[in-house]
């Protein structure tokens, strides 16, 4: 019999549960038991979905609070000092270092939390010290949870990070200079001790996820895996058998290290289905091939005859015993289900399929694989039909688009000039001091813009209404800019649900739904919009709010879209065409939003490209060359219809660009602003090596966390990015948006951040 598994499920809820609970919990309006108690009604409610769906292998422990890899952190005793030293409970400690911890006399910040892999997920890095020991807690996650859902009455298969991945996705603390990857030898003891205990604890397979093998490795790394996986096989039936799975990628190129005494591997037949002959050629003798074939990263229904085709092919090779039916990755990035979606176009909500339709899918070519078709005559009949309603549609194709697409001309990725005499003309009309202070774009999006925006959704309130609330907020921000003495305003993205589904509800081509949450990172969710079809602007999007705010602002104001490649990536995207096509649609989108917004009087204009990073491919050479010239051309297709005095800026909530520098350069942006408060600023050396001449504002302070930075703090990031940058390209900001915070936070951490910039500005005022 071929089974069916499941990598990992979204664990927020039908009704983003998981999300409320904690929120309370943090805002204190519930106590930790009920969190607790919610968390563990989730846990079951999700098992049951998917043992209802007929699903063979259901996963355990890749439910997190917060974030699995925090889990396993804490629960490896990796929780740096600084977290362990007050004496907080373990949930508390948890949340410290995902959120920070500013209360009581206890101020930590949070822990550096980064992109999984080329997802919109985000997980808290390992952070490492030179001494670092490592020690299972007494109580195990991986084990609580495993034993809950065999009181449940279902034998679950508990996920962990690998030992491998674990290290690879950490790094050694501030001032530490440890290789994580050499901690191995002192880790495996703890993998073993937490592996026999989920054996002794009825665990009869175990999935240890190496997402990491899709990567290049550097040899250290790579190297790693036989020592750790000859250990464990050395172990034999006193841990459970284990499932070594990657995703995301192929992993052909590391083919060499996958360890053959594992009793399966599970690969991402998704993303790299021309993997599968190089794999099953690889396997051990007895090894099982987990395939996965029903995407766990985007919503489209899946083809079943060409999954079970595939499906077929291991089959033919292994026998039905030694292939397993599964998801490419965790479901973790797709919303929970369709079923939520009373609003969408059946035509087009017949083409998607969220994590428990998916559910279903991975039983169904299970079972077609097992008892033939013909056993699932009916499903394979219905999923025919919507595949070919999708193909034939007319909603995808607009001969407009593609006209407009023929007759972009070299000359139209451009700037009238180069950056010398645009900055010179941008000085000129701007007036701007040194150590100019900016935000990001956005404020922070109350409970009181959320429920008016939700009455306007419902109906409850006028557009007038709405309107008019808007510019209440639009006023407020700016009057609070004008107290803080900013030097480049915002309007405070107010009438945003979000950075991403706010265009794509503005934009013919898309599709956008009401419940589709996906976590982004913690107790944050977005609600990614779903790209159907060929895409174009058929109305101003943003010029309305950025043209009000400006007559009202006595300073520059800044107008605020967001790049083509970052509209993309935090799309679902289309899966028929590719993504540089749908890429130079949204440019052409965006380009007429800039210009309209040009003409509207607003002179400084910023795109955000956040996803631009994200979305380069997980292994350098060819492959992501390609990506960045399309990437670099979309992103400057959107902004080179303005004048040389229009000022340019554009944003990356991250800093690890040193890999492709060159691509950030190309955009010729006239500011960037970029997170880099709890990165090390020896990264900005790279803007040195490359002699670059643009303006630059490297974030002073983590928008993540509520914890007010002080004015030293800031000083003193300030005095490390001048190490590396000249006083003249140095721009003072935070990190990212604000729309996470409250103001009181907001506005302390603000007054700190002017009154750093404004003692800089005094320092070098004799230099400029
Ligand atoms: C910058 N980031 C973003 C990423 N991806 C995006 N698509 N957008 C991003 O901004 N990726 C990388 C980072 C990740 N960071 C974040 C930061 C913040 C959020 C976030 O705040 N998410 C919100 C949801 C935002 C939203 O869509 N809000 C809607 C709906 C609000 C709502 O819940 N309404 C209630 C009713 C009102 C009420 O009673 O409160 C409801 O519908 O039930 C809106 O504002 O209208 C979050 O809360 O999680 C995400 C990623
Ligand atoms: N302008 C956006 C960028 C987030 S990456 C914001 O400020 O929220
Ligand atoms: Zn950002």
């Amino acid at each position: 019999m071929v089974q069916s598994s499941i990598l990992g499920f979204p664990r927020m809820g039908v009704n983003r549960d998981l999300k409320k609970a904690t929120e309370a919990y943090w805002a204190g309006k519930i106590s930790q038991a009920d969190l607790l108690a919610e968390a563990k009604r989730l846990r079951l409610e999700h098992w049951n979905i998917q043992k209802k769906a007929g699903v063979d292998v259901i996963p355990s422990n890749d439910f997190a609070l917060y974030d699995q890899v925090l889990h396993q952190i804490q629960d490896f005793g990796a929780a740096p000092p600084k977290y362990t030293s007050h004496g907080l409970n373990p949930v508390d400690e948890y949340f410290a270092m995902g959120r920070g911890h500013q209360k009581n006399g206890i101020d930590v910040p949070s822990l550096e939390m980064v992109k999984w892999f080329d997802s919109n997920y985000h997980y808290v890095k390992p952070t490492l010290q030179d001494n670092q020991e490592f020690k299972l807690t007494a109580n195990p996650k991986a084990v609580s949870d495993f034993e809950e859902a065999k009181a449940a009455g279902i034998i679950t298969r508990p996920v962990l990070i690998g030992p491998v991945s674990f290290l690879h996705l950490g790094k050694a603390d501030r001032d530490q200079t440890v290789q994580p990857i050499d901690l191995l030898e002192k880790l495996i003891p703890v993998y073993v001790e937490l592996l026999t205990k989920l054996k002794a604890a009825g665990a009869e397979t175990v999935q240890i996820d190496e997402p990491t093998l899709v990567y290049d490795l550097p040899a250290k790394t790579k190297a790693a895996f036989k020592p750790a996986y000859e250990k464990f096989a050395a172990l034999g039936d006193k841990i459970p058998k284990i499932v070594f799975a990657t995703y995301f990628g192929d992993i052909v190129h590391n083919i060499e290290v996958l360890p053959k005494d594992v009793y399966a591997v599970h690969v991402d037949l998704v993303r790299n289905p021309e993997q599968l002959d190089t794999v099953i050629s690889a396997l051990g003798s007895k090894t099982v091939l987990s395939a996965g074939v029903v995407d766990g990263r985007n919503i489209w229904k899946t083809n079943l005859k060409r999954a079970i085709e595939t499906v077929e092919t291991a089959i033919q090779n292994l026998g039905k015993d030694r292939v397993i039916v599964a998801t490419s990755s965790s479901l973790l990035h797709t919303p929970h289900t369709l079923a939520s979606e009373k609003k969408l176009d059946p035509e087009i909500a017949d083409w998607f399929s969220f994590a428990c339709e998916k559910a279903v899918e991975v039983s169904v070519i299970a079972k077609a694989v097992t008892e033939g078709p013909a056993s699932v005559r009916e499903q394979l009949e219905a999923n025919a039909k919507s595949i070919q309603s999708r193909a034939t549609s007319k909603r995808t194709n607009d001969p407009a688009v593609k006209t407009r697409q023929s007759k972009i001309t070299p000359d139209m990725y451009n700037r009238r000039s180069e950056f010398p005499t645009r900055i010179a003309e941008q000085q000129r009309t701007l007036g701007l001091p040194l150590f100019p202070t900016t935000t990001i774009g956005s404020f922070p999006q109350t409970k009181e813009i959320r429920i008016q925006r939700n009455k306007f959704t419902k109906g409850e309130i006028t557009a007038g209404e709405y309107e008019k609330f808007i510019e209440k907020e639009i006023q407020d921000v700016v009057k609070i800019q004008e107290e803080l003495d900013l030097d480049v305003y915002v309007h405070g993205e107010p009438e945003r649900n979000d950075m991403v589904q706010y265009f794509g509800e503005r934009l013919d081509g898309y599709a956008f739904t009401t419940h589709a949450w996906v976590q982004s990172y913690g107790s944050r969710c977005v609600r990614p919009p779903i790209v159907v079809g060929d895409i174009s602007r058929p109305a101003p999007m943003t010029v309305k709010e950025s043209k009000y705010a400006v007559s009202i602002s006595k300073k520059p104001m800044k107008g605020m879209l967001t790049g083509p490649i970052t509209c993309l990536r935090w799309s679902f995207p289309r899966d028929d065409v590719h993504q540089s096509v749908q890429a130079e649609q949204l440019a052409l989108a965006l380009r007429d939003e800039v210009v309209d917004l040009e003409a509207a009087g607003v002179y400084v204009i910023q795109v955000d490209e956040p996803a631009l990073r994200e979305g380069l491919p997980l292994r350098a050479g060819k492959e992501r060359e390609a990506y960045l010239k399309w990437a670099v051309e979309s992103f400057r297709l959107s902004v080179s219809g303005v004048k040389d005095s229009t000022q340019i800026h554009s944003h990356f909530c991250y800093s690890e660009f040193q890999d492709f520098f060159h691509a950030i350069a190309a955009l010729d942006a006239d500011v960037l602003s970029i997170e880099n408060s709890k990165s090390d600023a020896k990264l900005l050396k790279v803007f040195v090596d490359e002699v670059y001449p643009r303006h630059i504002g490297p974030g002073v302070y983590d928008i993540h966390s509520p914890r007010v930075p002080s004015e030293q703090e800031i000083k003193d990031r300030i005095d490390e990015m001048l190490v590396y940058l000249k006083p003249e390209q140095l721009w003072i900001n935070p990190d990212c948006g604000l729309k996470t915070r409250q103001w009181a936070e907001t506005k302390a951490a603000l007054i700190n951040m002017v009154n750093a910039a404004k003692f800089y500005r005094q320092k070098y005022a004799s230099t400029k």
